[in-house]
């Protein structure tokens, strides 16, 4: 059941859920830091025995051949395939509108040229989970954006089924857009490969992609030694809603997200108490009628929860607060109230806009951050997969004209040797 909080418990179920998403993390950073340095040291021989111990599978090759990838074409549901062209071709479309230029320009007068080379990051590993269930969104989520980059190697690391196999449709995926290898290993141990290289996988320059609690934490703990894009971890959706939201809707969209993992987070806010009740026992009669009903249960029981505010602006503010992954505003006045909000990792407006079809079709990335970090993370996009150089061009003349000033400043700092460096040219 759902729990119910009112507005005098309201800033004890922030602070709780504050401590939480730290908590989570904290748990498992024993587990993934023994798994990281196993794979650091013992490369494919840890990857392996990993596989075996977390997926249930002995794993002879880890990379997918092309005979492989052949027979996932031949085995695929035709409508899928079309499905999954059509999302790619509006996650492309959408994307696009990212890539960026770089600029150069010489300020007035002067003999200066300044600029901002993009360049993109050369190698990119890339996560696509395949846990409890597999997603082939993810693929075209993060090799899209790489691609339009222009990463020139883009390896993929998915854990595999039971049967040794990748999902077809995730072998597809990565084939339209363009990934060039892919090996069948998750969890931290998939991380530690793309961070620190084994004998069968590449080491990458940056990491990217959702993951479980265990993937996110992998990648935290890596960051710095490799890039990663965010902390894109248990899935989250904060529903706000008015008085007239429908509740079979809304308690459809909670489930919607708390299907993927007992770790999943779903809220809503509302000032309505008898819209919340409602939802309530929507929840509940929807749950029992769903396949991963137990999932769905435990997360909907241990991280869901109705916070009923005192007015909407307690509701903006609250969400805000939360910063979550993704937000729904089922308001009438959606077009206005999402100018208020500040953080979040995609908003979704009115009662047609569900989430999923932002998981799987619209075109903005849905690899998004989680536990808060929408405060200062973004949806992944192009940018991830790019890297600015500045650029710096002084004639002698600029140089002249400037080096009393370059000179003070570095006489100030105490770095002579940096003042000299300007000094000993002949101007
Ligand atoms: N934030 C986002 O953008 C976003 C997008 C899509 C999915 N997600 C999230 O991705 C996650 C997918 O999770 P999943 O589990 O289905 O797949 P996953 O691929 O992320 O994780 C599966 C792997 O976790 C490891 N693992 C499982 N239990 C372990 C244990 N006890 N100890 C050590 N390692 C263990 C195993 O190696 C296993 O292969 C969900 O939490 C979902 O909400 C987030
Ligand atoms: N909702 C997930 C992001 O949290 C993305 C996804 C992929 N497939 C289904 N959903
Ligand atoms: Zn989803």
């Amino acid at each position: 059941m759902v729990k119910i909080i009112k507005e005098e418990n309201i800033s004890d179920f922030i602070e709780d859920l504050q401590k939480r998403n730290a908590q989570d993390y904290n748990n498992v950073y024993e587990t993934v830091d023994e798994i990281l340095e196993n794979v650091r040291i013992n490369k494919d021989v840890a990857l392996k025995k990993y596989t075996l111990e977390f997926d249930g599978v002995n794993i002879e090759n880890l990379e997918v051949s092309p005979e492989e990838i052949e027979e996932a074409f031949s085995t695929i549901d035709p409508e899928l395939l079309e499905t999954i062209k059509k999302a790619k071709e509006n996650i492309y479309t959408y994307h696009m509108n990212q890539k960026r230029k770089g600029y150069q320009f010489k300020p007035e007068g002067k003999d200066i040229l300044l600029g901002q080379l993009i360049n993109p990051i050369e190698k990119a590993g890339i996560y696509v989970p395949g846990g409890k269930a597999a997603y082939p969104s993810t693929v075209l989520m993060n090799a899209i954006p790489a691609k339009i980059a222009g990463v020139e190697e883009i390896i993929m690391i998915t854990p595999p089924q039971k049967d040794g196999k990748i999902k077809d449709s995730i072998l597809v995926a990565a084939s339209l857009s363009g990934v060039d290898r892919i090996f069948k290993v998750g969890g931290a141990q998939g991380i530690a490969a793309l961070a620190f290289g084994t004998q069968s996988i590449p080491r990458v320059y940056k990491i990217t992609g959702p993951g479980n609690i265990f993937v996110a934490a992998a990648k935290r703990r890596v960051s710095g030694f490799v890039g990663i894009d965010m902390i894109a971890g248990p899935s989250e959706i904060l529903i706000v809603a008015d008085d007239k939201a429908n509740p079979a809707y809304i308690a459809a969209d909670m489930i919607s997200q708390a299907e993927h993992d007992e770790m999943a987070a779903s809220v809503l806010i509302t000032y309505s108490l008898s819209l919340a009740e409602k939802v309530s026992k929507e929840l509940d009669r929807q749950i029992k009628q769903l396949e991963r009903s137990e999932i769905i249960e435990k997360s909907i029981n241990n991280h869901g929860a109705i916070l009923i505010a005192d007015s909407m602006k307690q509701c903006i503010d609250l969400a805000n607060e939360i910063a979550p992954e993704h937000l729904e505003l089922l308001t009438s006045n959606c077009f206005e109230l999402y100018k208020s909000i500040k953080n979040a990792g995609a908003i979704f407006l009115g009662e047609y806009t569900p989430e999923p079809v932002g998981d799987y079709f619209a075109g903005p990335n849905h690899t998004l951050p989680t536990s808060s970090t929408a405060k200062f993370s973004s949806a992944l996009s192009v940018d991830d997969f790019i890297k600015k150089t500045s650029l710096i061009y002084y004639s002698r003349e600029a140089l002249k004209e400037n080096k009393d000033d370059i000179v003070r400043f570095a006489e100030n700092e105490g770095l002579t040797g940096h003042a000299n460096a300007v000094k000993i040219r002949k101007l």
